[in-house]
């Protein structure tokens, strides 16, 4: 049984398909990169699977239970972990302040012993130590103390992938990952996802515009195109296929021929 899939996901805007009956499902130990032309539905579809819209028709489902009915939110509980977005934050609170909420909530009912103050005084060292740790390996470790509000933009994305580290989900869903970072932000976040990879149990999903990064990162590639998954299969040969060299590296010739779904 697949860890993530989806069948037939359908999402409709108006007359517009922007997802069309995609069927795929998802290994842990994998990572999967999504591309496509601008338009394509690869954002779209990220946001069926994690909740953020609702699906026209199709199902999502993690483990074999399915997850159409749930929230957002639900569905980061049961261990479909997305990015948060920064206005899901506490923006007057500090990086570390964050990144600890984060690391609690996932750990629920754990910090709850009751009104025991040697055991609340722990869990905070124990919470904080591992705020800490993550915000090591995503290099904010020196802006700790600083208010989210006041981050520029390359670490605000690092602390979006710190919030995802702290909910130790399942299923890691990054959505171009290194947008709007400079040279020295990007390899920082790369590296993570890297070290992230090395864990069989995790599954990743990554829509990601760079192809070097694509080739170097993913073990598998899937190619929407008009909402529809066109191609499915490893980094080598999908990326030879007319529809990617047309979106990426500009060929002449717009064709999803040849593509094997
Ligand atoms: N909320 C919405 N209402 C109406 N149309 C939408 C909505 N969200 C997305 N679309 C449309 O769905 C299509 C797919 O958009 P989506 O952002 O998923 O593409 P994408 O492949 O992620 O593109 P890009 O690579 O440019 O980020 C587009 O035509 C877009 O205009």
């Amino acid at each position: 049984m697949s860890l993530l899939a989806t069948q037939d996901l359908t999402i409709r805007f108006g007359g517009h398909v922007a997802v069309d009956a995609v069927t795929c499902s998802f290994e842990p130990g994998t990572l999967t990169a999504i591309v496509g032309p601008n338009g394509a539905g690869k954002t779209t579809y990220f946001n069926l699977i994690s909740g953020q819209l609702k699906a026209s028709a199709g199902r999502v489902s993690l483990n074999g239970r399915d997850l159409s009915g749930l929230s957002a939110s639900q569905r980061t509980r049961a261990g479909l972990g997305r990015a948060f977005q920064l206005t899901n934050l506490f923006p007057r609170l500090s990086v570390l302040e964050n990144v600890r909420l984060a690391v609690q909530a996932s750990r629920e009912g754990s910090h709850r012993r009751g009104l025991n103050l040697l055991s609340i005084w722990s869990d905070h060292e124990a919470l904080t130590a591992r705020a800490r740790e993550i915000l090591e390996q995503v290099a904010l470790l020196p802006k700790q103390d600083e208010l989210v509000s006041a981050l520029p933009h390359g670490d605000q994305r690092k602390l979006e992938v710190a919030l995802l580290m702290a909910l130790e989900p399942q299923v890691f869903m990054f959505d171009e990952p290194t947008a709007g970072m400079n040279a020295a932000e990007a390899p920082v976040i790369l590296d993570l996802i890297r070290r992230l990879k090395a864990d069989k149990r995790k599954t990743i999903l990554l829509v990601e515009h760079k192809m070097d990064v694509v080739r170097e990162l993913a073990d598998r590639i899937i190619v929407l195109h008009n909402g529809a998954l066109v191609a499915d299969g490893k980094p080598a040969e999908v990326i030879a296929l007319p529809v990617v060299q047309e979106a990426y590296l500009g060929a002449s010739s717009p064709s999803a021929e040849g593509a094997h779904p």
